[in-house]
């Protein structure tokens, strides 16, 4: 490439057949060239193309470089991979050989593999061999001589590396996760997730696409996402940590119902759903929770995440500053509220919870790493009305606004049921506590069970009492959020070309 003055490179592009002018400027660090086809009638094409050289996957040398390299203007790269300094060179993979339509290793093996190989990007990959098997290794491993983790499977496969590799930096770092109060250390070994599961929910929400080579793109271009996840505890006894959705009543029902027919397959959770609407089970409880001061967006304000979110930066921003200033802890003393009542569904999510069945999610303007949960209250309400919330989530109403719908953004939350509660305070009244489990309301049925299950990113919690605490940007994926449909064609025409 010939070097005029102003770090602007010009050479020549091959197309096929055709030549065009190729420009790489240093700042911003752009590669563009025009397409030589003239444009046709009716088409825009023709125009300008650019692509951020940091989104360039490999260079090579073609026998038509190897002749300008003897004219001197030409050098080999030292480090193929070097085009920007995140990008991983070593990454560890677990390969989930039975998720989804059991497609995970010929998925990785066709796939990414050879986007990888491109990208000179070594791999040591672990085909899985029964369930824990990722986890329990991210506790052997030397995990630090690698840039990222990946896992090829679905939700489940990620919620398992996700729990090995937080659980190993906490036994690292001597942290004990039992404790709920305590901070815990993040983990700045990054995660990528390659779709190959029934569930892909998280790569969906955080990626914007269900797509094993986007996934590999992400990874190879070294992006960063960052990720709030609640802990779960009870009783000083550390459960499990979310990313998605904690669900109690509706959707940890559906789950309860649906891991008893495992055989019928993905069609379980449609059979399950319905059965679990028309049950209509509600379940009383007290629901506490700390409000979301530090945040800067509501769950209602309609600003959804997306790449670059201003109000994850913002938020990350103000709590960096409250630590400079010692004020981490003080969450600890703002003020409970307490909420009393019966619902039909306690959802708490730390993203949308989008997916191709409801595009807007569970709650549309959740934020990836905003350090808050969405806590969704659905009271009870007549089975018409539940459907009428349900039916919203599939259309552009606002699902929030019912009267018996409560949303609030909080960074801590507790629940307990009614029948614990009952338990705890009159531990002496014997038949309070036998009786406790049939419902006061349908005495004729005395088949309504006091307790849900929560459902913790399609895992059910051994505890129906639960204390949980978003842990702002614990994890980070390589992925780079949602983008907006108009920068997506853009990147995507020009990088698939110079795939091609
Ligand atoms: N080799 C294996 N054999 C059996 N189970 C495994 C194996 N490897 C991983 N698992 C477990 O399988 C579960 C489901 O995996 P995954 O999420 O990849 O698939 P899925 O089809 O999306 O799952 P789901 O059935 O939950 O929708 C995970 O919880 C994981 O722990």
């Amino acid at each position: 490439m010939e070097q005029p003055p102003g770090g602007r490179l010009v050479s020549s592009l091959l197309l096929g057949p055709r030549g065009c002018e190729v420009t790489l400027e240093r700042e911003p660090g752009l590669l563009r060239w025009r397409d030589p086809q003239p444009p046709r009638r009716g088409r825009s094409s023709g125009g300008e193309n650019v692509v951020p050289a940091s989104e360039i996957i490999a260079v090579e040398e073609t026998e038509i470089d190897k002749k300008q390299c003897d004219s001197g203007k030409w050098q080999k790269m030292s480090k193929p991979h070097a085009f920007t300094e995140s990008r991983p060179k070593q990454l560890l993979v677990y390969i989930n050989p039975y998720g989804g339509k059991r497609q995970g290793k010929r998925i990785y093996e066709q796939k990414v593999a050879p986007l990888f190989h491109l990208a000179s990007i070594s791999t040591d990959v672990v085909i899985t061999e029964h369930a824990n098997h990722a986890k329990d290794n991210l506790f052997e491993v030397n995990i630090y001589k690698y840039d990222g983790i990946v896992c090829v499977g679905g939700d489940g496969m990620f919620s398992e590396v996700m729990h090995g590799l937080i659980g190993r930096i906490q036994k690292d770092s001597g942290i004990d996760q039992n404790n709920p109060k305590t901070p815990l250390a993040q983990c700045s070994i990054r995660i990528g997730i390659i779709p190959a599961g029934s569930t892909d929910c998280i790569c969906y929400a955080t990626v914007g696409i269900v797509d094993p080579e986007t996934s590999a793109l992400h990874i190879i271009v070294g992006d960063c996402q960052p990720l709030d996840v609640s802990s779960i505890h009870h009783n000083n006894t550390f459960l499990k940590y979310s990313v998605s959705l904690l669900g109690y009543g509706f959707y940890g029902d559906i789950l309860r119902d649906s891991e008893k027919k495992r055989w019928m397959g993905p069609a379980r959770y449609d059979f399950s759903g319905f059965k679990t609407f028309l049950s209509h089970q509600y379940y009383e409880g007290t629901v506490s929770f700390q409000p979301a001061k530090g945040t800067v967006g509501s769950p209602r304000d309609k600003e959804s995440c997306r790449t670059g979110c201003r109000i994850c930066r913002q938020t990350k921003q103000l709590e960096e500053q409250q630590k400079n200033y010692g004020l981490e802890h003080k969450e600890v003393e703002d003020e409970w509220k307490v909420i009393k009542g019966k619902f039909l569904a306690i959802n708490a999510v730390n993203m949308s919870c989008a997916c191709p069945r409801s595009p807007k999610g569970l709650s549309p303007a959740a934020h990836l790493a905003d350090g808050s949960a969405d806590l969704i209250l659905v009271r009870k309400c007549s089975r018409f009305n539940f459907l009428r919330y349900l039916v919203r989530h599939t259309n552009q109403d606002d699902q929030f606004d019912f009267p018996f719908v409560d949303v609030y953004r909080v960074k801590r939350f507790q629940f307990m049921s009614k029948q614990l509660e009952d338990n705890e305070s009159d531990i002496k009244d014997v038949g309070k506590k036998r009786f406790g489990q049939f419902c006061s309301d349908h005495p004729a049925c005395c088949c309504n069970l006091a307790n849900s299950t929560w459902n913790c990113d399609g895992e059910t919690l051994d505890s129906s009492a639960v204390e949980v605490k978003v842990r702002c940007q614990l994890v980070k994926l390589f992925a780079r959020g949602i983008e907006n449909y108009k920068d997506e064609t853009a990147y995507n025409s020009s990088s698939n070309e110079l795939l091609s």
